[in-house]
């Protein structure tokens, strides 16, 4: 009998519905129609010949995969509806719901609440916990692809996960990268090498070739590394450091053993640090820093945070600045000291030996972003009618940037984010032609070394850093020297003997007009030092006397021109020598006569005494007191900003 077109309808809807039962437990697509070579078990790496339009990644997951989602699928509708329908079955016949549709639609509302809530919570940690991943997408992965995609003659659609198998750590030593290549090899292996190299910004990499059989791909593993650990305490690199040339601090071991350092004379004569928070800021200064104090050199700290470098602190040639007006001081008088450093080599002539300029000066600038804040806030602070606006310590810093590697003055500079605006202008950053950077975000790259593109993936490898300079890169074990080994090193160079004395340097803040007086000292030593906070009591400290303590006599011989200052106007108050007990009753409240003793006994420094009454030793109130604003911990007499 011949079937009615009924039956025929039913018959195709029968089958249909076998099917899709069929296609959906068998996790195979609902629409029959295969696209990749993905089976039940194993999930897809290529699209299928001939495949046209948009391949959806669900295309190459394993079946069983898309089952499992599948059926959790219909577990949550089945909830839902259950909760809107069931658990109200005994008012829910549909001619109750009909009569009365309140309960279903309540029941309905909590349901889409609750589910709404879970979908906006899953979504949110969903993007928080692949925020990494899909920057690794964004940044590595898909650029490669678009390289790699017509080389190798990958079909339009191909998804790149499926092929480039990139760790998200890709950069890390033990990190592996394996790219899946088409078992036709009809590719150019030096082409493809050529592109992941460049794509991924690699270094020291060696690609292994797999191409025998079914699975066809290449390797790719680091194998020229740094050192994972360039410690001082190791013979060969305490070696390495004591042959360094006085001009060329060793930052590190870079790639197959090579040494990393950077010549201030002849490279770069300012440094920027760049890192996170735990990126190894303050160990790359401790490393720069004891090796140019080894050398003689005179090392000015200047730290907001107080407590960076507490291996500096006292160490003869370092001038340990925490007190923001003090900082604020300091940095002018360098500003001065590099206007007088420019007048003797000017005077000197262009045959001059460079020593004869002076002792190498290092200023070492931590946080730059909160001390450049802190500095104009000091300014608007103290500024009176007629000053100009603009900081004048932030001015003497710009000053001695532009200055010339040939006046030995190199600012070794420390920031979380050098961004332009921390810096005073992008001009500014420009003059720092050796970049470290460690821990640095794609953002952080492009703003501080966008000569170099694309920019090789940070780790989180402790001391590994990239070493910018002359347009290239160079991925650095930094040296790693612990607080004591620093202090060794920086106290036991043969210069650094023989340089000036016990006390720390102090700068000396002439007049400006009297500055271009000074004349050269034939022994290139620094000015003497100056004592009470300049911008406070700026009449009086622009001819104060130095302290005894301070400045050795050669030094005090050699600026004490006759021309050099009208007498001084007395500041009575600091320039009193007073005895510990009447500092702490009368001039450093909030510390006691016991802790005063103790830190004359401990702490390297403590002011040297100007003088004695019968037994007791005296101290210029003076020193006393910036001592006691720069002290570590928190300090008596810290200029208040707010
Ligand atoms: N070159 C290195 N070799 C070995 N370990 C290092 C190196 N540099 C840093 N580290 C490790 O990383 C830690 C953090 O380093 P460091 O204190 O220098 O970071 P930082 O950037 O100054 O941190 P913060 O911003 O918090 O002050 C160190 O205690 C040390 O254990």
């Amino acid at each position: 009998m011949a079937q009615t077109k009924f039956d025929k309808q039913v018959e195709k809807t029968a089958e249909s519905l076998v099917f899709g039962i069929g296609r959906f437990l068998a996790g195979r697509p609902m629409d029959g129609v295969k696209r990749t070579d993905a089976t039940f078990w194993r999930s897809g790496t290529r699209v299928l010949p001939k495949v046209e339009g948009r391949v959806s990644r669900s295309s190459y997951r394993a079946g069983w995969k898309r089952l499992t989602f599948r059926i959790s699928a219909l577990a949550a509708a089945s909830t839902g509806g259950y909760q809107a329908g069931w658990v109200h079955q005994d008012t829910a016949t549909a001619q109750q719901i009909w009569a009365d549709p309140d309960p279903a639609i309540a029941a309905l509302e909590q349901t889409g609440v609750a589910a709404a809530s879970t979908a906006a919570v899953g979504t949110a940690a969903y993007l928080a916990l692949t925020r990494k991943r899909r920057e690794l997408m964004r940044e590595w992965v898909l650029p490669l692809h678009e390289a790699l995609a017509l080389p190798l003659r990958l079909p339009e659609q191909t998804d790149p996960r499926r092929y480039l198998h990139i760790p998200r750590n890709f950069s890390e030593d033990d990190a592996v990268i394996r790219v899946d290549v088409p078992g036709r090899l009809d590719f150019s292996k030096d082409l493809v090498v050529d592109i992941i190299t460049t794509k991924l910004a690699l270094q020291g990499v060696t690609f292994s070739w797999h191409l025998a059989g079914r699975e066809t791909y290449v390797t790719v593993k680091k194998t020229r590394k740094p050192p994972a650990k360039a410690a001082f305490k190791d013979p060969k690199v305490r070696e390495i450091v004591a042959a360094a040339k006085e001009s060329a601090p060793v930052i590190g071991i870079g790639s197959a053993g090579r040494i990393v350092s950077v010549d201030l004379d002849a490279e770069s004569p300012h440094i920027l640090v760049n890192a996170s928070t735990g990126g190894g800021k303050s160990v790359t200064l401790r490393c720069i820093a004891c090796q140019m104090l080894h050398h003689g050199s005179r090392v000015f700290v200047l730290d907001t945070k107080r407590i960076s470098h507490p291996w500096a602190s006292g160490l003869p040639g370092v001038t340990y600045c925490r007190d923001i007006a003090d900082i604020h001081d300091q940095l002018i008088a360098l500003g001065m000291e590099g206007r007088r450093r420019t007048r003797v080599a000017d005077d000197l002539g262009i045959d001059a030996d460079p020593k004869a300029i002076g002792p190498r000066i290092l200023i070492l600038l931590e946080e730059v972003n909160a001390t450049m804040k802190q500095l104009a806030r000091y300014w608007e602070k103290i500024r009176e009618s007629g000053d100009p606006k603009v900081s004048p310590a932030i001015d003497a810093l710009n000053e001695i940037l532009y200055m010339g590697r040939q006046l030995r003055m190199h600012v070794l500079l420390v920031a979380q984010s050098a961004t332009a605006r921390a810096l005073g202008g992008p001009e500014v950053r420009e003059q720092f032609s050796t970049r470290i950077l460690a821990r640095y975000s794609v953002n952080a790259w492009r703003m501080l070394a966008p000569e170099v593109h694309p920019a090789p993936k940070s780790t989180k490898h402790h001391g590994r850093a990239q070493v910018v300079s002359g347009g290239s890169a160079r991925e650095t074990q930094v040296l790693f020297f612990t607080e004591a080994e620093a202090r060794e090193w920086a106290t036991t160079g043969t210069k650094a003997a023989a340089a000036d004395g016990t006390a720390p340097v102090q700068l000396h803040k002439p007049p400006a007009d009297s500055l271009s007086d000074t004349p050269p000292t034939s022994t290139g030593e620094l000015p003497p030092a100056h004592e009470p906070s300049a911008s406070r009591n700026r009449a009086a400290d622009a001819y104060n006397l130095p302290p005894a303590s301070a400045a050795a006599p050669d030094e005090l011989a050699a600026h004490a021109t006759p021309s050099a200052a009208p007498p001084a106007p007395a500041v009575v108050d600091d320039d009193q020598a007073v005895g510990l007990r009447e500092a702490a009753e009368h001039h450093l409240h909030g510390i006691t006569l016991a802790a005063l003793r103790f830190a004359r006994a401990n702490d390297p420094a403590f002011p040297g005494p100007a003088g004695k009454r019968g037994a007791e030793l005296l101290y210029r109130v003076g020193d006393l007191k910036k001592w006691a604003r720069n002290r570590p911990r928190a300090a008596t007499g810290t200029t208040d900003l707010d």
